[in-house]
This record gives structure tokens, C-alpha cells and sequence, in this order.
């Protein structure tokens, strides 16, 4: 006797969506096995219904406006992938109120939206899957939410954007320029529909707001996230990196402090010989530290069709098991009870406490170095590491140095006097080190 299939309404045809399909259909089999019944894309939503896709739509009826499919009677769950948090979180609010459970990877809706989208979802007993949300087919959810469930997590850190970290890989290793490695990204599939959001550190913030609450217990909580991007990382800091045994990469770091928790995300200077360091291309990590398991890592392909559709389709098989189940059996979204969850002080930057770089292009060398440790010691910082330049071929003389771990206002008094120094350039870089 064949099973119903479980009817799955798919918005949004782009990278993803396509990935989707294609992973059901080659896996149909081996889903089919694990579920007990086929899991079938029976409608999907494309804007452009004429356009050429790299997928088989045999079989799918294809409808315009994405409200009529996630509104579908007979549609058994809804996959958002269209992205943005306005006309998206209509649709999956709308899902939900029809009693539909709903997958999604938009982790902007979930970072901005989250709290009201799970909130309802809880009402009517239906669960929310968004495992492709964060690291996109590394299942850091699943890991954390039930995996490390025995744990008091203390920390967690990774490089959470592939397109952040492909484009500093190709600018390491090929010398690749900033705008030719991000329009690889965009060519691949990785970047977001606005790719600002990638590398000023807004798209890492949306995922470490999810992974912080899901860690910590707390309500997802956005802006207390500070965000800073790839853009003021240049080839020349790069090289000076290097030259100092280090690696610049885009870090999402999330602690526990005593008093609340600390969530940062930015460029970061990564010992060479640490395992985050090594993490290149479009890879991401995950590295966390739990007080029963120690530290632990997850790696693996942070962005694109596949890797994603990898994490979508998990999800769809969560649905699919869960079907029928009481609301009570659910895993929590937020990985805690709702009425356990509980907002956290989130500590301000000025009192983050790290080890810096500091990178200063000079005039003329005389004098220089001795003012600018002058200035350090007088603040009580210790130089952890120094590099310094000779002007060459009409270029300034540069002076880099590793400061020792001091809190961050202490860090931005140092470069307000030492930018105040007569023949400092403008262009005076600094970056966090950490040594994960
Ligand atoms: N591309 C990736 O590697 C990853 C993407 N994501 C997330 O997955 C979602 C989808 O991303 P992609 O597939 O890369 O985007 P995409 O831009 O390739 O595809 C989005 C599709 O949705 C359609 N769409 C957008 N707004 C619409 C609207 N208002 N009405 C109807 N259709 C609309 C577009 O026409 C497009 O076909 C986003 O939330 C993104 O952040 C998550 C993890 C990885
Ligand atoms: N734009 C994102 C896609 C996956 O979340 C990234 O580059 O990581
Ligand atoms: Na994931």
C-alpha cells in the first residue's frame, strides 16, 4: 500500500530553492527510507515563471505570488527561500496561522522576527525548521539544541559567513582584489541578494544572534550584537598578518561573562597555527565550549545550493516525523522551554577584553617607534609582538604591533593619541586577535 507523500509548498526558486528540489529528487529514495513516506515538492513560487532553471519542475505546479501556496489547503508544509524579512515574514506568519509547519533558511527574519515568528508557531503546535539559517549545511542547530543539550555552553566562535571568508582567502592566497573575489562570491551562489549585508558583518550578526540565544537561553536579541565587517581589511594588513604568524578572518563570537554575555562579530588576526585559521574558502566552523564536553568543532560548507539544500531537506524530515506528534514533543525552537528563556545584559565593546593589532603608515620613521610604545606604556599596554618598515620606493614606513589582552576602552584612548601623532597617515588600522 503506498503512503501519502508529505506535500511540500516551495517559495522562492533562486540558489536554494533549486538545491532543494534537486537534492529531494536525487535523494528521494533515501528520504523515502528514512521518513517512512515520499517527501514531494507539489507547488513552488517563481516570479518569472519563463525563466531557465538548472532543476527538473516536472510534476511542480508553479505559482507567482508565494501567499497562494503557503495559504494551499493542500499543502502539507511551507519552505521559505526567498529571503528579506517583509513579504517573508507575512508568508511564514500566514503559514503558521493555517496550522502549517514551515522550514526556512532566512536567518534575517529569524534575527529580526524570530521572537513573534516562534512565539506564534508555539500556539498552534507547529514547528519552525531553520537549521539552513546558520552555517548553512553544518547542522549547528540540531548540534546544539539537542546534541549538547546535557551542557552549561559557555562559548561558541566560528567563521559564520562563506562569503566573508571566500573573499579573504582569495585575497591571502591569490592577491585576488576585494570587488573580483565578491563578485566570484555573487557569481557561486554565496553572497546574499544585497552582499553588504555579508561583508559589512550583518549577516554573521543575524546567525550569532541565533546561535546566542540557542546557546545561552535568551530571547534572540539582534541589536545587542556589535557588527563590524571585512571592508577596512587591505592586502597590506594581510601581509603584515602573515608576517606575524597570523590569519585574518571574519569571527561571530558569543561568551558567557558574569554578569550577562559579550556578542561580537568582525574581522579578527587568528594564530596561523589555530584550526580556525585554516578554515578556508567558503568552509565555515563552528568551534564551541561546553562545561561537560569541552571544546568541539563543526566544519564543513557554510554556503550554496547544496550545502544549503542539505540543511533544508533535515528539516523537511523533522517536519515530516513530527507530523501528528503533541505540541509538548517538540523540540523547543529556541532550544530552551519559551518560559525559561531569559534576556541576558549583553556587556557594551569599550569593555571587551582582547589582544589588538595596530597598524600605523608613517611619514618618516625617526622618532616614530619611540613614540608610539611611549604612548602604549603610559596606558599600561603590553607589546605582545612588533614588525617594523623602512620606507621603501616612495612608500611610507610602517609599524606594526600585537598589543597584550587589555579591555577595549583602554585600546581606543592608545589610537586617539597615537593618530593625533604629527606624522601618522590616515589610514591608522586596528582589528581584535584572538587566539581560539
Ligand atoms: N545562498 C546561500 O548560500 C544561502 C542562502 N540562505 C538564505 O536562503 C534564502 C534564499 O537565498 P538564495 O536562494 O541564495 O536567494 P536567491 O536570490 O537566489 O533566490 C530567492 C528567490 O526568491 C524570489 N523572490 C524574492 N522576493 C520575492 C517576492 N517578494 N515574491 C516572490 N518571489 C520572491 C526571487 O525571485 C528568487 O528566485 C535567503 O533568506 C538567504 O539568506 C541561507 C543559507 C545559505
Ligand atoms: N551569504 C551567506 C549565505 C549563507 O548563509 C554566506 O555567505 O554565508
Ligand atoms: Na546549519
Amino acid at each position: 500500500m503506498s503512503v501519502a507523500p508529505l506535500r511540500v509548498g516551495l517559495l522562492g526558486l533562486g540558489t536554494v530553492g533549486q538545491g532543494v528540489i534537486r537534492v529531494l529528487q536525487r535523494n528521494a529514495d533515501e528520504i523515502t527510507r528514512r521518513v517512512g513516506r515520499p517527501v514531494v515538492v507539489t507547488h513552488a513560487s517563481a516570479r518569472d515563471t519563463s525563466k531557465a532553471r538548472e532543476v527538473s519542475l516536472e510534476g511542480i505546479t508553479i505559482l507567482t505570488d508565494p501567499m497562494d501556496i503557503a495559504a494551499k489547503a493542500d499543502v502539507d508544509v511551507v519552505v521559505e527561500l526567498i529571503g528579506g524579512t517583509t513579504y517573508a515574514r507575512d508568508l511564514v506568519l500566514a503559514a503558521i496561522a493555517r496550522g502549517k509547519p514551515v522550514v526556512t533558511a532566512n536567518k534575517a527574519l529569524l534575527a529580526l522576527e524570530g521572537n513573534a515568528v516562534f512565539s506564534a508557531a508555539r500556539e498552534k503546535g507547529v514547528l519552525v525548521g531553520f537549521e539552513a539559517a546558520v552555517a548553512g549545511g553544518i547542522p549547528v542547530i540540531k548540534a546544539i539544541r539537542e546534541g549538547l543539550a546535557g551542557n552549561r555552553i559557555e562559548a561558541l566562535a566560528g567563521i559564520i559567513n562563506g562569503t566573508c571568508n571566500y573573499i579573504l582567502t582569495q585575497m591571502t592566497e591569490k592577491g585576488q582584489a576585494f570587488a573580483d573575489a565578491l563578485a566570484d562570491a555573487q557569481r557561486l551562489g554565496y553572497a546574499e541578494a544585497d552582499p553588504t549585508f555579508d561583508v559589512e558583518g550583518v549577516d554573521a550578526a543575524h546567525k550569532l544572534t541565533i546561535l546566542a540565544s540557542i546557546a545561552f537561553g535568551m530571547p534572540l536579541n539582534f541589536d545587542a550584537v556589535a557588527v563590524e565587517g571585512i571592508t577596512k581589511v587591505t592586502p597590506q594588513d594581510i601581509k603584515i598578518a602573515q608576517a606575524l604568524g597570523y590569519r585574518i578572518k571574519h569571527l561571530g563570537i558569543a561568551k558567557r561573562t558574569d554578569s550577562g554575555a559579550e556578542l561580537r562579530v568582525h574581522a579578527t588576526l587568528i594564530p596561523e597555527d589555530k584550526l580556525i585559521a585554516k578554515v578556508d574558502g567558503v568552509l565555515n566552523t563552528v568551534l564551541l565550549q561546553g562545561d561537560a564536553v569541552g571544546q568541539m568543532g563543526l566544519y564543513g560548507r557554510g554556503a550554496g545550493g547544496d550545502a544549503t539544500a542539505s540543511a533544508v531537506v533535515a528539516d523537511l524530515v523533522d517536519v515530516a516525523r513530527s507530523i501528528g506528534a503533541e505540541a509538548r514533543h517538540l523540540v523547543p525552537a529556541l532550544a530552551f522551554q519559551p518560559d525559561a528563556v531569559r534576556a541576558l545584559p549583553v556587556l557594551p565593546l569599550d569593555q571587551v577584553a582582547s589582544a589588538h593589532y595596530l597598524r600605523i603608515n608613517v611619514a618618516d620613521e625617526t622618532g616614530v617607534l619611540k613614540a608610539i610604545t611611549a604612548i602604549l606604556a603610559e596606558l599600561d599596554i603590553s607589546i605582545e609582538a612588533i614588525l617594523q618598515k623602512e620606507p621603501r620606493g616612495g612608500e611610507d614606513a610602517t609599524v606594526a604591533v600585537i598589543t597584550s589582552v587589555i579591555p577595549e576602552s583602554r585600546f581606543n584612548q592608545a589610537v586617539a593619541r597615537v593618530r593625533s601623532l604629527p606624522f601618522v597617515r590616515e589610514d591608522v588600522s586596528r582589528f581584535r586577535v584572538e587566539h581560539f
